[in-house]
């Protein structure tokens, strides 16, 4: 059920390691394709990485395959998940006979226990992060309106972005999904500058609102042994407790983050120096 199971990595292996090997070890592409539900599996705290395109049709998240003793068991019986709609049009998810339109940007979070999830809309594409979960917590639809940004950076520094916390303990309960989306203003290329490492907590970040001949240079590795890896418009990267994440786009985009982990503690991160950096 899985199109590609991403494992655990040690930094060392980030040695020796060609621009092929990071792509194959850290990028999820293919996500978002036209009628299709698509899912990835990490190691990294068990997140499952998927999309979502109905393109007119009713798509609906599928049951656990394997093993016998879970087969046929719906994929969030012991999960949650947080859905973000990152197309141009609205649509709706229907969790267990309960309706939420979904607008451009709209997120839902859908707790452990949750049966039966349809995926509808024309022209909505929607991003999947699951993990695994301890509690059921309320079933809760989020809008970026709904939610004070923190502002970052500045226009001068070419980091000036708004980071809106969609899923953490202030804005929705969840078990262990902490995810948010951050925009950059015309103008701002850089993300997460100065950038910062968590040790207790994996990471992963989806790029969009990109063009399609545009990239983001997205660094990670160890601070004084960065590498980079160069990303399109709505791929993924996973970053390891270990790895620095942070990325320079050829124009202002949005992405979304999430992690899970040993806490629900945003601010649980050791804020790099940029002269610390190499
Ligand atoms: O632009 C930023 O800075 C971010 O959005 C950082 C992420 O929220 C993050 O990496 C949280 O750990
Ligand atoms: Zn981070």
């Amino acid at each position: 059920m899985f199109e590609k199971t991403f494992h655990a990595t040690h930094p060392a292996m980030m040695a020796g390691a060609s621009n092929g090997d990071l792509r194959d070890r850290y990028l999820v592409t293919g996500l978002f394709r036209a009628g299709e539900l698509v899912l990835n599996y990490s190691h990294g705290e068990r997140f499952i990485i998927g999309g979502a395109v109905p393109a007119g049709q009713s798509l609906t998240l599928p049951p656990h395959s394997e093993p016998d003793s879970a087969a046929g068991q719906p994929l969030l019986s012991r999960r949650e998940m947080g859905v973000v709609n990152i197309g141009g049009g609205a649509g709706s998810i229907t969790v267990d006979g309960e309706r939420f339109e979904m607008a451009p940007r709209d997120a839902l979070y859908i707790p452990m226990g949750s049966r039966d999830v349809r995926f509808e809309g024309d022209s909505a594409r929607y991003y999947l992060l699951s993990v695994p979960a301890h509690r059921a917590c309320a079933l809760r639809k989020l809008s970026l309106s709904d939610i004070t940004p923190m502002r970052r950076g500045s226009l001068e520094t070419g980091n000036d972005r708004s980071i809106f916390q969609l899923i953490l303990p202030h804005t929705c309960a969840s078990a262990s999904l902490c995810m948010g989306m951050t925009i950059l203003e015309p103008g701002s290329v850089w993300n997460t500058m100065p950038p910062h490492v968590h040790e207790r907590r994996s990471e992963i970040y989806l790029y969009f609102d990109l063009g399609e001949d545009d990239r983001v240079f997205h660094y990670m590795g160890h601070p004084d042994q960065l590498r980079h890896m160069v990303m399109g418009n709505e791929e993924v990267v996973i970053s390891p407790p270990w790895s620095v994440h942070m990325g320079c786009g050829t124009r202002a985009y949005s992405f979304i983050w999430a992690m899970a982990g040993e806490n629900l503690d945003y601010n649980d991160m050791d804020v790099k120096d940029i002269c610390q950096l190499c």
